[in-house]
């Protein structure tokens, strides 16, 4: 947050004092204003965190009528803004106004340079402090996490995260079914640690990954001398994750003799490493997933069903990202402030374009696409913004849900989204800019689903 430029708008329609001003500020970007449209231009453009304004602006450069107005649509357009006023020459009066106004602090004229930095460095401060606060309330300690380490607010996914609250401290065996990339071991992870197993290993093992060969001694572990090459004892993950939780992650991808050894695993809760004579004693929970369909599989006699009952004693059935409301923008600006945070700390968020095509893409590799596509988008960006183009959708495929009404559709959620994000999530501010009445708006982010 340090590195973070410091941007300050300097409304004064005195040009003397103006340039006087915008050269004693070296370690800030400046800028000017001479009156309150050009201000609120620049409010909107650079959004500057703090502004010295001026009372006396044209077309009533000897009241505060008009510095007033200004104070009155700064504060409206940006509330956050720490807006530094002048009182007049005599009276202060007028600044008190201001401060009951929403002004941040004032300073006296004839203008004290030194007295005048010390204001603005402070407001600087106490700036970067809410930022951080911020910043770090967007992290979300909190609401949007479901078992602890799962974002999201879609009641698809609340629903999943009940069922496997309910079910973390009995023995039954959970079976996450879903697409790839769509969390299924984030969520047997959750499952471990609100479980009481949570201070005993989670050991996560794809079958899918690992050579037929190896698969079973990676499982079950081998004596030394079992086979040629078995030059140690190597324990295998079932015994490692002994009093924990074991993750089988692409379960369908076990070869059927394996599946037999599994499954009297699974009824005995007894192992033998290979080449072994004992019988080790197991007390795992076993949570499982696949992303193929094991019914099929069952049909085609390449699955077990008994085995499949085993592990199935409970299935949840993972929704796609895009089935969820409101996640993928709700999980980009998670994604977008983690990177930022790691990799390039002047990227602040995106622009209301790229938000829609966030919302509107189907993401078929999921949350893990979504998370490669914004860590991407964040290394290359050289704007705080992240546009769309840096989130490289395919145009092409773009256009298959650009249907007539799908189009009228991203017009207007584009609109939505510019119009509150200008006015920074004031619905009345936004209705205004789009020209419509508060309820329309209110029936419009319904309608698409749009959070403020
Ligand atoms: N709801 C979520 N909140 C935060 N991060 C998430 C969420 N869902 C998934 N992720 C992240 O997305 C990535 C993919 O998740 P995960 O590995 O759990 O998916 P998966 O379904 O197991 O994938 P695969 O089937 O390909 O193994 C991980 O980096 C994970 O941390």
């Amino acid at each position: 947050m340090t590195s973070e430029t410091r941007k300050l708008l300097i409304v004064e329609d005195d040009p003397g004092l103006q340039k006087q001003l915008k050269w004693s500020y070296e370690d800030f970007e400046v800028f000017c204003a001479s009156n309150r449209k050009e201000a609120l231009d620049i409010l909107r453009s650079e959004e500057p965190d703090i502004v010295t304004l001026d009372l006396g602006l044209p077309p009533d450069p000897d009241g505060v009528t008009e510095g007033f107005a200004a104070l009155e649509e700064i504060l409206k357009l940006k509330p956050d803004t720490k807006v530094i006023v002048a009182s007049g020459h005599s009276s202060n009066e007028a600044a008190m106004s201001a401060i009951s106004a929403g002004a941040w602090d004032f300073y006296q004229k004839p203008v004290d340079i030194d007295e005048l930095h010390l204001i603005v460095n402070r407001a600087f401060h106490v700036r970067s402090l809410e930022k951080r606060k911020e910043f770090l309330e967007q992290q979300g300690n909190g609401k949007d996490f479901v078992l602890g380490n799962i974002l999201t607010g879609a009641p698809e996914m609340i629903k999943i995260a009940n069922t496997i609250e309910r079910v973390a401290n009995t023995s039954v065996s959970v079976m996450l079914l879903g697409g790839s990339g769509t969390g299924k071991e984030l969520l047997a992870r959750g499952l471990h640690n609100i479980s009481d197993r949570r201070d005993k290993p989670f050991i996560a093992i794809n079958c899918g990954a690992i050579p037929e060969t190896l698969l079973e001694s990676e499982l079950f572990g081998h004596e030394k001398g079992a086979f040629t090459g078995a030059v140690k004892t190597v324990v295998g993950r079932i015994e490692t994750a002994n009093g924990g939780t074991l993750f089988l992650d692409e379960v369908g991808d076990i070869p059927l003799a394996l599946q037999v050894k599994l499954l009297r695993f699974l009824q005995e809760r007894v192992i033998e490493r290979i080449g072994g004579r004992k019988s080790i004693p197991i007390d795992v929970r076993v949570v499982c997933a696949t992303h193929r369909n094991l019914n099929q599989m069952i049909a085609a006699q390449e699955f077990r069903d008994d085995l499949y009952f085993r592990l199935a004693e409970i299935t949840v059935q993972i929704p796609s990202l895009k089935d969820r409301t409101g996640d993928a923008v709700l999980l980009a600006k998670h994604f977008l402030n983690k990177f930022a945070a790691e990799m390039n700390p002047s990227v602040k968020g995106f622009r209301p374009e790229a938000l829609t095509v966030i919302d509107q893409w189907t993401w078929p590799g999921n949350v893990r696409e979504l998370e490669n596509k914004i860590k991407r988008a964040v290394i290359m960006a050289d704007d705080r913004l992240i546009s769309s183009d840096l989130l490289e959708i395919d145009e092409d495929d773009e256009q298959e849900f650009l249907n007539l009404k799908a189009a009228r559709e991203q017009a207007d959620r584009k609109a939505i989204y510019r119009a509150i994000s200008r006015t920074d999530g004031n619905i009345s501010n936004a209705a205004k800019l789009l020209g419509i009445s508060r309820p329309t708006l209110y029936d419009l982010l319904k309608q698409y689903n749009i959070e403020t």
